[in-house]
């Protein structure tokens, strides 16, 4: 995944394998410092750490095409995988340190530090559990800076290992708590996408990341180049998270086909709108789409500038079906760079609503049905007791049933403005009143 993500990066800042600029033009250079740091020979390095407990994937990156743009100290690695098991990723005690003096580095090298970006899965033990730690070290050491996730959720179409609802729920806790957005990639859903809307059944991570690729490109573009909206990590966050806890996003792709397809055709507004109206489209899956409201979103569109107000009209007329929990709390950011420099143009709508329960659901009861019969428990969990399983577990409750009360007073609330709305038409009819401004009011739960 995070191979994919900085192959990206340097074919759309036109860096070659060694990390020296092939004519990158201006617009693909204004904001580069962002990712890269520009050595004194020229060469652009990854301002980034890839971290294992065991050296395997690691080594895959150090020796690819891409491994020269990372500065040899930005690989750290341990001796041991954390064996699918969210309390032995905790206690590589020897990779926190040398993980956060690195950090430091990289943070002093830094003339405004933004935030931090974390990439992981969180159904194996490292992922879960090193970067439940080391996130939580970061936020003590930089409180006021802001943390973005990208997140895989695991799922047993694409795994083999039983214990993964474990790890994933075990490490919500710890997310919620020290970070600020977090991108959400249900594996379950990208193996849908590849089976229904691609038509090839595939299991292989090359296949599920190039979706995966697209996402975190689009999605941090707007740090990437020039552009006015949500320009920074932290205006994204601020503007996508209105409700403290509930700072999980769903992301839409359009278009979702097959690579030679795509590459040599132009898709229109309409069109992509459209595809990022089907629920098909979305990494996280929900069927339930009658019922589903947005709190706020992105629309990102990528290729040839066009009319934003044209967009926001198409908008308006597609949605028919998506409710809004906050007025006008949806925003369109058009990025002249084409992704990978090779789709014409394409689309991602980024989306904070109650779209994500169903992946947060279905990780729940996967857990439940395990918690319950103590399954697996006698592996051991390294340092985790069974209450944290069953803080962990009600944590996870919790934010659903809150997901659950925002619904349930939106609709509440248009249930009462339709029959306030009933009573002043009545009205109208008897006393011929002119009311031409009707409020909707919404109410917030506690
Ligand atoms: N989509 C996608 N999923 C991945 C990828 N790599 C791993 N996963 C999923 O992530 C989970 C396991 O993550 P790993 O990265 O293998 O595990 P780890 O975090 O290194 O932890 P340990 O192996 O226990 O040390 C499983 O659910 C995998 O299906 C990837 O490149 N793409």
């Amino acid at each position: 995944m995070g191979q994919c993500f900085w192959e990206s990066l340097c074919t759309e800042h036109q860096i070659d394998q060694d990390g020296f600029s092939i004519k990158m033009s201006d617009f693909q250079r204004e904001q580069i410092g962002v990712y890269f740091e520009q050595q004194n020979d020229e060469r652009y390095k990854a301002r980034s750490l890839l971290i294992d407990g065991d050296p395997n994937s690691i080594s895959e990156i150090k020796f690819s095409c891409i491994g020269n743009v990372f500065d040899t100290n930005c690989f750290l690695q341990g001796q041991w995988s954390a064996a699918n098991c969210f309390g032995k990723g905790r206690q590589f005690y020897e990779l926190n340190d040398l993980v956060m003096d690195q950090i430091r580095i990289l943070v002093e090298k830094s003339d405004q530090l933004q935030g931090f970006q974390a990439m992981r899965s969180l159904g194996g033990g490292t992922g879960s559990g090193l970067g439940d730690t080391l996130l939580s070290k970061i936020r003590e050491e930089y409180p006021s800076q802001i943390i973005t996730n990208f997140c895989i959720f695991p799922s047993s179409y694409v795994s083999d290992s039983v214990v993964e609802p474990y790890n994933c729920i075990l490490s919500l806790p710890g997310l919620l708590q020290n970070q600020d957005l977090c991108f959400c990639y249900d594996n379950r859903s990208l193996y849908n996408i590849h089976k229904n809307v691609i038509g090839k059944a595939t299991r292989e991570y090359k296949d599920l990341n190039q979706i995966i690729q697209m996402c975190m490109s689009g999605a941090t573009s707007q740090w990437r180049f020039p552009s006015q909206v949500y320009n920074t990590m932290r205006k994204l966050a601020t503007n996508l998270v209105p409700f403290p806890q509930l700072l999980f996003i769903n992301t839409g792709v359009a278009p979702i086909l097959h690579r030679e397809d795509i590459i040599n055709r132009s898709l229109s507004i309409k069109e992509m709108i459209s595809m990022l109206q089907n629920n098909r489209n979305f990494l996280n899956h929900n069927l339930n789409q009658n019922k589903l409201i947005d709190f706020t979103s992105l629309f990102i569109f990528r290729g040839t500038h066009q009319n934003e107000q044209e967009i926001l009209e198409e908008i308006q007329d597609q949605q028919i079906k998506t409710q809004y929990y906050i007025p006008d709390n949806q925003k369109v950011y058009q990025c002249n760079q084409t992704f990978n420099n090779e789709f014409r143009n394409s689309a991602l709508k980024l989306e904070n609503g109650t779209s994500i329960t169903e992946t947060l659901k279905l990780q729940l009861s996967n857990f439940q049905a395990l918690f319950r019969r103590k399954a697996f428990l006698h592996y051991g969990f390294g340092d985790t007791d069974e209450m944290e399983f069953t803080e962990a577990e009600s944590y996870l409750s919790d934010i659903l049933d809150l997901y659950n009360s925002y619904e349930e007073s939106f609709y509440d609330s248009q249930y009462s403005s339709e029959t306030q709305k009933n009573k002043i038409e009545n009205k109208q009819e008897t006393s011929f009143q002119d009311i031409s401004n009707k409020f909707i009011s919404i109410e917030f739960p506690n």
